[in-house]
């Protein structure tokens, strides 16, 4: 036995607790580096959206609402990820997609700081962030200064008064770079300013802490590292001190004080629910609770150290295989997310090549071989092969192959 292979099965046995594998549905042929972008299925999941569909939607028919709950599922599950990214129960709810939320967020929050003329994101934010933000602040006349996160905090201090909202990511797609959430969070609050978050990286894989840190809102998605499944809505955060005067754009029925008298006029709910807009695709949403059981019994801390390890092992195995290609992503523990990005002139044909052999992964422009690490369903054992696999595919300079340089639609 190697000392790799021997120091995979040693870590794997230290990290046993935290091992979810025998919940999710895998394919035997296939290390799945892509729980970042699409999470895997859960027995769990698969169970549910059956029963979803046969026994809730086909037997009881209407009076689900009431009988399984499906009204009340937006806040029940966003309690769930509320706690998986510490927030106390109240603040979060699960509705509409990432791009929706943010939305909301960025007017509701310019609304509560009239008269401040800047809303602050980073240039590389995944585009939708950058869009987004862009339409929201159009619409109020306000202005988006594009500041990468690095440089924030000091442009935040020289902004004053002038800056309604800071809005970053929590860990970049593409580098997997982990930013201080309440150290930005703080210079936002020395200002006078409000900070958001996009989880969408974060939630599921680091303990984010969103109360402690003093976060006033974040947005993120269902259907990465918390397995929701293809188009599983967000998840929306409202600090509980901004519940009151969060002013929604979207003021859809579903989140009125009460739906249900039909009302001609828009009175929005005291609560979370006040972010809710109209009818959730219960479907995937009951299947996100579902799939959320994973990490049941799970302190997060525990889950952070299996992430880091996964990460730490698969670099010090690209390392050991000769594997020198510049890494996107920080070697640092504190400040990497959990994948591992590797850059390569032809980083496209390269995931190709080792999708090719069962190692799924992604490509991010414009040179970004990106490998994510979902923690509950990978190995060390797992990491090593992954390293293999792409010390072979340079070595053999498979990627050069014409087969890996045509281009997909999707990425
Ligand atoms: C950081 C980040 N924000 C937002 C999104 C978009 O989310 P949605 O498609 O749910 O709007 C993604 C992924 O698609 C993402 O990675
Ligand atoms: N949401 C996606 C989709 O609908 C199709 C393909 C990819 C995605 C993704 O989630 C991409 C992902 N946010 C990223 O970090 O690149």
């Amino acid at each position: 036995m190697s000392d790799l292979t021997e120091r995979a099965r040693q870590l794997d046995a230290t990290h046993a607790h935290t091992d979810r594998r025998s919940q999710f549905r895998i394919p035997e042929d296939v290390i799945y580096l892509d729980g970042n972008s699409l999470g895997a299925l859960s027995t769990a999941a698969a169970e549910t959206a059956a029963d979803v569909v046969s026994r809730q939607w086909g037997g009881q028919l209407i009076r689900a609402w009431n009988e399984s709950d499906w009204w009340g599922a937006p806040e029940r599950v966003g309690d769930t990820i509320g706690a998986l990214v510490g927030a106390a129960p109240g603040q979060v709810v699960v509705t509409d997609s990432t791009s929706v939320n943010l939305f909301k967020v960025v007017v509701a929050a310019s609304r509560m700081r009239p008269g401040r003329s800047t809303v602050l994101t980073d240039p590389d934010s995944f585009p939708t962030d950058l869009y987004i933000t862009r339409s929201a602040a159009d619409l109020l006349g306000l202005t988006v200064e594009l500041v990468p996160v690095a440089e924030a905090a000091g442009r935040i201090a020289e902004l004053g008064s002038s800056l309604a909202l800071a809005s970053y990511s929590h860990v970049d797609y593409r580098t997997g770079e982990l930013w201080d959430l309440e150290a930005l969070t703080r210079a936002a609050h020395d200002v006078g300013a409000l900070a958001c978050w996009d989880l969408c990286h974060s939630a599921g894989v680091v303990p984010v802490g969103l109360d402690d840190g003093g976060a006033d809102f974040a947005i993120g998605c269902g259907y990465k590292y918390l397995s929701g499944g293809p188009g599983a809505p967000s998840f929306v955060y409202v600090a509980q001190r901004h519940l009151a005067d969060f002013d929604s754009p979207l003021t859809g029925w579903q989140g009125h004080a009460s739906p249900f008298a039909m009302s001609r006029d828009y009175e929005p709910a005291a609560s979370i629910t006040r972010a809710r807009v109209g009818t959730a695709p219960l479907i995937s949403l009951l299947t996100l609770e579902a799939a959320l059981t994973a990490f049941d019994g799970l302190d997060l801390q525990e889950v952070r150290r299996r992430s880091l390890s996964l990460t730490g092992f698969f670099l010090e195995c690209l390392g050991a295989l000769g594997v020198d290609l510049p890494l996107a992503t920080p070697r640092e523990d504190e400040h990497r997310g959990s994948q591992v990005s590797l850059r390569h002139p032809e980083a496209y044909a390269v995931v190709q090549a080792l999708i090719a052999r069962g190692v799924i992964g992604d490509f991010r422009e414009p040179d970004i071989v990106r490998l994510g690490f979902a923690p509950l369903y990978l190995s060390h054992a797992d990491a090593l092969a992954a390293a293999e696999h792409v010390a072979a595919v340079l070595r053999d300079k498979e990627y050069e192959r014409p087969e890996f340089r045509t281009r997909a639609a999707v990425t």
